[in-house]
């Protein structure tokens, strides 16, 4: 079976590019080991702190920020990071190259309860010639060159594309990532949605009448029943929709009517809206293609609809009356 090095040599990317992917690769084999030791490493529970989004930080929230920033500083084309637990970018000092945006632990409320976890990053074209400012990162995620996920779960899985399809590397025993899913394709129809349904209330029209639709199945004018699952980790409700089809929500609501939505376009929104049109799914922010919102802040949020293409256009649809 072909590795993730086998991979990247015979892949037409850059060189540059391949050596970032490899850099976040092996950082998230490393995430993968403290996440599993878990409580022997007595790393779980919070830290103590808050991030800028004033979130409570976990340990590993932390730890794994450190992992990554780490591997990233040391690799020769990463001009600059940003991440969700940082509250401003980091530029190495060198010039050219590649940014890189990352969630490092996302799902991290299901950390102490032993549910999938996972990484998600993002790769930008960086400035030449010029000192990094954070400006330089808010560019539309149809800038991205690459983007991925690792999930730790059942199964640590490596979920990655270099703009020629999506690709998925399964981490074996002797920790080397081996090339189990090639050419990731989400089917176009499904009967699977997510989303938390507990914020039924604060919703916005266009979803309420979206959901309805689904949970009337048989009996109303979809004529098809509809299951629900919600893990509360965007990866593992993402990585699901890539291996059997579905549709993800994280919609606008009420709660906070000045914020977009929960999720944040620059480590969370862009990187999986590349990775499911990638697999030939669509996602959203409700009218717009999340890969052509313009960012104007590095922590901005973003509504997500994405998933299998004919449920979306749906929504897109709805949203648009
Ligand atoms: O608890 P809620 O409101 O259902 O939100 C769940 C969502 O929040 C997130 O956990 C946010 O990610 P972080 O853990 O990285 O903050 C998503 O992964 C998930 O889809
Ligand atoms: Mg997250
Ligand atoms: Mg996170």
């Amino acid at each position: 079976m072909n590795t993730l090095d086998d991979f990247l040599k015979g892949h037409p990317s850059a060189a540059d590019l391949k050596a970032v992917i490899a850099a976040v690769a092996s950082a998230c084999v490393g995430i993968s080991r403290v996440v599993s030791a878990g409580a022997i490493a007595g790393n779980l529970g919070s830290a103590g702190q808050m991030n800028v989004q004033a979130e409570e930080q976990k340990q590993l929230d932390v730890i794994t920020n450190d992992m990554l920033s780490d591997s990233l500083r040391k690799c020769p084309p990463v001009a600059g990071f940003a991440s969700e637990e940082l509250d401003t970018i980091e530029a190495t000092g060198r010039q050219g190259g590649f940014l890189v945006t990352f969630d490092p632990l996302d799902g991290s409320s299901n950390i102490d309860v032993n549910v999938s976890v996972g990484t998600i990053f993002s790769v930008l074209p960086a400035p030449p010639d010029k000192l990094l400012e954070e400006r330089d990162f808010l560019l539309p995620g149809r800038r991205q060159v690459a983007a991925g996920y690792a999930i730790y779960g059942p199964q640590t899985m490596l979920v990655l594309t270099l703009m020629d399809g999506v690709h998925g590397f399964t981490l074996s025993a002797s920790g080397e990532w081996l090339l189990t899913h090639e050419r990731v394709s989400i089917p176009k129809d499904t009967k699977e949605f997510a989303i938390n349904m507990s914020n039924q209330r604060h919703w916005a029209e266009p979803i309420r009448t979206y959901v309805d639709g689904c949970l009337a199945g048989k009996t109303g004018e979809r004529g098809k029943d509809f299951n629900m699952r919600w893990v509360a980790s965007m990866v593992a409700d993402v990585h699901r929709i890539m291996m059997r089809g579905g549709v993800f929500m994280y919609p606008w609501d009420k709660r906070e009517p000045d914020r977009p939505g929960k999720l944040r376009l620059m480590y969370e929104g862009n990187p999986m809206a590349l990775l499911i049109e990638q697999a030939g799914g669509e996602a959203i922010n409700g009218r717009e293609d999340i890969l052509d919102v313009q960012p104007s802040a590095l922590h901005e949020r973003v509504a997500v609809v994405l998933g299998s293409a004919n449920e979306v256009k749906l929504v897109r649809n709805l949203s648009s009356v």
